[in-house]
């Protein structure tokens, strides 16, 4: 029986879990350390902590043998498109600078004026984000490039950090916006408009990667197990999905984090006018699946409400206020490029709900309901949208909300209740559920993605919540003032 260390790095926060398979058959999971993650300001850049992440890594190993692991499996997956830039010497180059960084607010227009963004779209199947690897290297101070010999996506960097293997990994690659959707391989055009070339990336691997031996005696500081490192499906929204126990055909998922991310799991790319006007994206998945979703601003919203408020209240607390709170009281664009970054999230909100001539949300219960409200009626607008564009003619019979905010029993049920769709909560930790079963996938105790769900399904709990009689007319405001803003 081996042992599985998931770690997973979201942007809020990391994890590392230690699984197996037990004598019933069943995953057992049991989350060993837990670590914060943000970014900082690092001179001119919001940078991310990535010494910080490798420390926390390290200490979460050395627990594991603490535990009396000798030997296990391990696999990485973090957010998507930001990296680290390596010199010929193997050397890290500053700092990984955060998707959320001001740098590229004006990169896509200036980006448009060399290539449309409609064709951009039709090359990749990317959504059109600021923050995508293509904008970010677009605008990279070039004295940076011309001293990086290669580029690593976070994951991929830390699995080289641990191992001295590149990679690249293509679930978490398909974010950068530069693969070819056709192709499957860079795109030349695209490499050639922001001035680099094939040989910045390591090889292309698929999820699943055996990718070697950590290193142990690069951290003589720390007792570590003997580890085999799998480059698993490392952009966390993809082990997301495949951690979700779906069944049949006609489920949806949303992996609920710092984003939201709503999809449908599909093996054609979609990459049709509606979908590029709607901004849908066809991210990879693990094996040769696509991740038809798109992002929402998620619970970055309420986490950056609850900094604001020298977290005064935890997250349990805010979702019983907001369900306290009267409903409906404005409505908000929860993808307006405002929230993404804002100096304090409150009054950001305050002052759109007042140029918006609406009621202004003051108390911590009134805030949070304003942004449960307007999360669930935005997932109710792109599961309708979602429907469509899936071309599946029936609708959409299962939500799965995975993640941290499939944690919030009351947006799951303002959810349900929106959707007029069954949703089923859990598994909150679906992300590294994927990371580990990718794992057993590549070490053959498991045989393929279908097994790997039923034994997802047979292990673990899930809340259902039926759609319970609501407003019928709030969706359809919500619609025109969507519309309208
Ligand atoms: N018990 C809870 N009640 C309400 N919200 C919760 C609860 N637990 C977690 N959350 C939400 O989940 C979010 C974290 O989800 P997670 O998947 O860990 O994020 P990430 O992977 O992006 O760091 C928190 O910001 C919070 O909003
Ligand atoms: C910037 C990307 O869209 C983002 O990383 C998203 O794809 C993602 O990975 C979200 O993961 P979280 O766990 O940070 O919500
Ligand atoms: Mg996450």
């Amino acid at each position: 029986m081996n042992t599985y260390i998931a770690i997973d790095i979201g942007a809020s926060s990391g994890r590392l879990i230690i699984s197996s398979i037990n004598e019933e058959n069943k995953i057992m999971m049991e989350e060993i350390h837990r670590f914060k993650n943000g970014f900082s300001k690092k001179g001119r850049y919001d940078c991310w902590e990535i010494d910080y992440l490798i420390q926390e890594i390290l200490v979460g190993l050395e627990k594991v043998k603490n535990r009396g692991i000798t030997s296990c499996h391990v696999g990485i997956d973090t957010w998507a498109v930001d990296y680290c830039l390596v010199n010929n010497s193997g050397e890290r180059i500053g700092e990984p600078i955060s998707y959320r960084d001001s740098r590229t607010n004006n990169a896509v227009t200036n980006l448009s004026k060399k290539i449309s963004l409609e064709k951009l779209y039709e090359k990749t199947g990317v959504q059109i984000q600021p923050f995508n690897t293509i904008f970010q290297l677009f605008v990279e101070e070039r004295q940076v490039l011309d001293q990086a010999d290669k580029l690593l996506l976070i994951p991929d960097y830390l699995g080289y950090v641990f191992t001295g293997k590149m990679v690249t990994e293509k679930t978490n690659a398909s974010t950068m916006q530069l693969l070819n959707a056709n192709t499957k391989h860079w795109d030349a055009d695209l490499l050639k408009l922001i001035g680099v070339t094939e040989n910045l990336f390591p090889p292309l691997v698929d999820a699943g990667t055996i990718l070697g031996q950590m290193q142990k005696d690069k951290f003589p500081e720390f007792d570590l197990p003997d580890a085999t490192f799998v480059s698993v499906a490392s952009h966390d929204t993809a082990s997301a999905v495949l951690g979700t126990p779906g069944e049949s055909s006609n489920w949806a998922y949303i992996s609920s984090g710092t984003w939201s991310l709503l999809g449908v799991e599909t093996n054609v790319i979609n990459v049709h006018q509606d979908a590029f006007l709607a901004n849908y994206t066809n991210e990879w998945g693990a094996h040769n699946s696509i991740r038809f979703l798109k992002n929402i601003m998620g619970m970055w919203l309420i986490q950056e409400v609850a900094r604001s408020q020298n977290y005064t209240h935890s997250y349990p607390e805010l979702a019983d206020l907001a369900s306290q709170a009267v409903p409906y009281q404005q409505f908000i664009d929860v993808n307006d490029g405002r929230f993404l970054n804002p100096v304090n999230m409150i009054e950001e909100i305050q002052e759109y709900c007042k140029i918006t001539n609406q009621i202004v949300p003051k108390t911590a219960g009134e805030i949070a309901r304003c942004i449960y409200d307007n999360l669930a009626l935005c997932y109710a607008l792109e599961l309708e949208k979602l429907t469509k564009l899936s071309g599946t003619d029936q609708k959409i019979k299962r939500l799965h909300i995975v993640g941290g905010g499939s944690n919030n029993q009351f947006l799951n049920q303002l959810t349900a209740n929106l959707t007029g769709t069954i949703v089923e909560a859990g598994p909150s930790e679906a992300t590294a559920i994927g990371n580990i079963v990718m794992q057993m996938i590549a070490s053959e105790e498991v045989t393929d993605i279908p097994a790997a769900r039923k034994l997802i399904k047979n292990s673990f709990e899930f809340t259902v919540h039926k759609p319970e009689r609501n407003d019928e007319t709030i969706l359809e405001k919500y619609k025109q003032f969507i519309e309208e803003v």
